[in-house]
């Protein structure tokens, strides 16, 4: 890899590390030359001084000598002799010794002090590099000096001696001596201005050098210094600025503070401090996005509490209103939202209503106007767009976009910088908005809006279960209200009865006062059903619960068990009183109604029975008003009874023949016995009366006078009177297979029985199913039948004869019939009732009966029969007024087909 060349900075930097190794190396030259002219001076003043100490110790003998031999003193001649040991190196040299010896050892005559070196003089001078020229003359001195020093060691041997002092001192001091002494001295002053020349030519080589080395020394200090500057420089160009200046600036950035944005001039681009700008910016982008990034961030976490805040809200709200309130709540205090609101829509008024808010300047909404008129400002801003579109509405400026022109006074004021308006809907359509508003520009991003528009969903979501709740809540109203109430009537029903009833009964009880209760049926009402419908019916019923109310006091209750049948709970009321009121019941009842185009008339039986006296508990007054009432239907209807004990008896017979007639046909219980029907003419059996015959192990036999009613007023008339007619059809179909003579079969048909609107296609079913030919069989029918709705029996009848099936009209006599709806029948024969015919031989009236009755037949062209026929008088006036047909034990009984068809063949 080839690498980059070096920077100017760095080589200025090696520069200076060579130059400070050069200046070093200047400065140590220095310092050696410097110890090179000390060494040089030291050497200078050591040899002279060695010289000097020549000169001087020869001059110290010469006086040593001089002195001894003049006072004779021996420490002159021991000093003598030491000096000549120092020199000779026998003995140490004392310390200060370049000085007079004789200074040295003459004060105060103290011995000089004890140096620490050994060494001969020539010695120390060869030591101190004497050139060997020089050597040469001191040696030459010194043997001069020796030869002194034999001749002065005589004088003193003299002196010593005891001898002559004066010879003794001239020795010492004539011409010889001085001779010998200038010997000495002047070699020695020749070596002393050779060695002054050489050391001091020495000292000033070394002077030179030491000056080369100091300007070198200098030249590179200066050259460093220079390239020290040069470094500098080039550092603060290479960093654009000053270093304390980018400490300063780096420390900042070290500390993530981008407040203050770095600037560099043009030159400085290409520089650290450019770099480090270029970096600061670079850091504090990237700190601005992490910074909006974070902001986002904690804007989005924020919205998710408040999201998870509405969820609450959803489940914890009981109500539109109060969710509502939360959501704005929550948006505001948990989702960072400045404030929120919600609109509902005033469709009349195309406006806007606000239904909740939360957070800062929401008094602005007292005098909100919002508009979904594109044609005014205030219906321009988001809602209304949002509203035109169907869709969400983003304002993410909302002081200076256009659309909230209107609203930039308030968005200032309040500091609203985005706003949205989410449309919320109800079963798909639009029904209001909700509206937060954020102190942030902007502040509607992709993930926010989808956070907004999750949490409007979910506030749609609650919207529907707040719907589904609602309806709940009214089903379950509606559920309480059928659970006590009539539907029809509005009057309370049978479990709301019971309920009010026994707390009347008790309040009675404690009060010790007597009560009433009344059981008020409509007579043949079915009958208005059946003929008119039962809308008709209804209102009939309505009216009628209307007009019993008002005939009631306060404190009375009427409730309606179902069907026509109404209760009415009297409290504290006498039987007499009872007995007023249940005349103007009757009498209200009785009215007419008029229900569209129909006036209708009906009557109403009444069975009341009294507490205490006849009952101690709701239960039974209720069984005995039935009671009673029962028997007012069956004595006529139109009126009302008191309970009696009697009743009682009846009653309970009654519901149980009831309850052992709905297993009879199963349980194989019935049987159909056939009475003959006799012509008179012919003698001969023309026809036969299928008459039911019920027999239980409990009951024993049961007469159909009996169980017939019974069985038609519970209703079990339908399946049981089915089942008669296909016997009958049936055995009539076996004895025309068995060739006896034909003959009509007669099958009672009651009166409930005629009203089902299927009954001709019933009929002819069966006999279709039984293959009887239709004018084998003959129906009879009361007149009662006629009675509710002459013109559905008429049609009816029209139907059956239509077939070929016969009619008769059985009991005639006891009825309404008229002779106008006789007519209209198409009835073939009358049946004057037995009542008649058991008195005609001696009741006059019965005889008048019974003959106007055959004529008005006649008259008609319908056959009579006669029923009931005992005797042979009965059978002698019949057959006198031309009557057509009898029946009666005169003739037969009525016989089990076995019976009755050995009958036949005896004809
Ligand atoms: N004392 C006396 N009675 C005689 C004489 N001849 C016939 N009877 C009785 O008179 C009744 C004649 O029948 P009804 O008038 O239709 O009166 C019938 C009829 O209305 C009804 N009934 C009987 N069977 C049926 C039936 O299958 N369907 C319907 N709807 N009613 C029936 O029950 C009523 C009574 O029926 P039963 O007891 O069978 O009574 C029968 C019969 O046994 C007589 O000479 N003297």
């Amino acid at each position: 890899m080839k690498s980059s060349p070096p920077s100017p900075f760095a080589s200025y930097l090696w520069a200076c590390f060579g130059t400070l190794l050069l200046v070093a190396a200047a400065f140590m030259l220095y310092v050696w030359t410097e110890k090179r002219i000390d060494h040089a001076n030291e050497l200078r003043y050591t040899s002279h001084n060695l010289i000097e100490e020549l000169r001087q110790s020869s001059d110290d003998l010469t006086r040593m000598a001089r002195t001894y031999v003049a006072t004779g003193e021996a420490q002159y001649r021991k000093n003598y002799q030491e000096i000549v040991d120092i020199r000779e190196g026998r003995a140490a040299r004392p310390k200060n010794y370049e000085n007079v010896y004789w200074d040295l050892v003459m004060a105060n005559d103290r011995r000089p002090r004890q140096g620490e070196l050994t060494a001969p003089l020539m010695q120390l001078m060869r030591e101190a590099h004497f050139a060997p020229e020089e050597l040469a003359l001191l040696a030459a001195a010194k043997n001069e000096s020796d030869k002194l020093i034999g001749l002065e060691t005589t004088a003193m041997d003299l002196r010593a001696g005891g001898g002559d002092v004066v010879q003794a001192t001239a020795m010492l001091h004539d011409a010889v001596y001085h001779r010998a002494k200038a010997d000495i001295m002047r070699p020695i002053g020749e070596v002393s201005e050779s060695v002054d020349r050489r050391t001091r030519l020495l000292v000033e080589e070394t002077s030179l050098d030491a000056n080369v080395a100091r300007i070198a020394f200098m030249v590179s200090s200066v050259v460093l210094v220079l390239l020290v500057w040069r470094t500098k420089r080039q550092l603060n160009a290479s960093l654009g600025c000053s270093v304390d200046q980018l400490r300063a600036a780096m420390e900042k950035l070290g500390r993530g503070d981008f407040s203050v944005a770095l600037q560099a001039s043009a030159q400085a681009q290409d520089s650290i401090w450019g770099w480090l700008v270029h970096t600061q910016q670079s850091l504090a982008r990237l700190d601005a996005e992490r910074s909006a990034a974070l902001e986002r961030t904690q804007r989005v976490s924020r919205l998710y509490s408040a999201l998870s805040q509405c969820n609450q809200a959803i489940v914890r709200s009981h109500s539109e209103a109060e969710l509502f309130e939360r959501i704005c709540r929550d948006v505001v205090c948990y989702g960072g939202m400045a404030m929120a609101w919600i609109g509902l829509i005033d469709k009349e008024h195309g406006r806007i209503v606000v239904a909740a808010s939360f957070g800062g300047g929401v008094e602005y909404l007292d005098q909100l106007e919002v508009s979904l008129d594109a044609g005014t400002p205030e219906g321009r801003g988001p809602i209304g767009l949002s509203y035109r579109s169907g869709q969400p509405y983003w304002c993410q400026d909302y002081q200076h976009a256009p659309e909230t022109a209107y609203w930039h006074a308030h968005g200032a004021r309040y500091g609203w910088s985005s706003s949205a308006a989410i449309p919320l809907r109800r079963d798909g359509e639009i029904i209001g908005f909700f509206a937060p508003y954020s102190s942030a520009l902007n502040a509607f991003d992709q993930e926010v809006r989808e956070l907004l528009l999750e949490m409007t969903l979910d506030i749609e979501f609650a919207l529907k279960n707040f719907d589904r709740e609602a309806i709940r809540q009214q089903a379950d109203q509606r559920v309480q209200y059928l659970a006590h109430y009539d539907v029809l009537t509005g009057l309370p029903n049978r479990s709301q009865l019971h309920e009010r009833a026994r707390q009347l009964v008790e309040q009675a009880r404690s009060k010790r006062t007597p009560m009433a209760l009344m059981m008020l049926d409509l007579d043949h009402f079915k009958d208005i059903n059946d003929s008119l419908g039962h809308t008709v019916g209804d209102a009939l019923l309505s009216e009628l619960a209307l007009r019993l109310t008002g005939c009631l006091r306060d404190g009375d209750m009427v409730a309606r068990l179902g069907g026509d049948e109404f209760i009415f709970v009297l409290p504290d009321v006498s039987s007499s009183e009872a007995s007023d009121v249940a005349r103007q019941l009757l009498e209200m009842a009785g009215q007419s109604y008029t229900v569209g185009p129909h006036d209708l008339k009906v009557s109403a039986s009444i069975g009341i029975a009294m507490y205490p006296d006849d009952g101690a508990d709701v239960e039974t007054l209720l069984q005995r008003a039935d009671a009673a009432m029962y028997q007012v239907k069956r004595a006529g209807r139109h009126d009302f009874r008191f309970f009696t004990a009697a009743m009682q008896q009846r009653a309970a017979r009654h519901l149980q023949l009831v309850n052992a007639l709905r297993y009879a046909v199963e349980r194989d219980q019935l049987r159909v016995v056939y009475q003959p029907q006799v012509s008179l003419k012919s003698g001969r059996v023309v026809g036969a009366e299928a008459l039911l015959r019920w027999s239980t192990p409990e009951l024993g036999a049961v007469s159909p006078v009996e169980f017939i009613p019974a069985a038609e007023e519970s209703g079990l008339i339908i399946p049981i009177g089915e089942w008669v007619l296909r016997q009958a059809v049936r055995q009539a179909r076996v004895w025309l297979d068995a060739g006896l003579p034909p003959l009509v079969m007669a099958v009672n048909l009651s009166a409930i029985q005629f009203r089902s609107a299927d009954l001709p296609s019933r009929v002819a079913q069966i006999l279709y199913e039984e293959g009887l030919p239709p004018e084998y069989l003959e129906l009879e029918l009361t007149e009662g039948v006629a009675l509710q709705d002459p013109q559905g029996a008429i049609n009816t009848m029209t139907q059956l004869h239509d077939r070929g099936i016969r009619m008769s009209i059985d009991d005639f006599g006891t009825g309404f019939s008229s002779l106008s709806h006789l007519k209209k029948f198409k009835v073939y024969k009358l049946k004057i009732d037995q009542s008649f015919v058991r008195d005609i031989s001696t009741d006059a009236e019965d005889k008048a009966i019974v003959s106007a009755i055959i004529n008005m037949a006649r008259s008609l062209g319908l056959t009579t029969i006669a029923e009931g026929v005992e005797t042979v008088e009965q059978l002698d006036f019949l057959r006198e007024q031309l009557c057509d047909e009898i029946q009666g034990y005169h003739f037969s009984k009525p016989l089990l087909p076995e019976a009755f068809r050995a009958l036949l063949e005896k004809e």
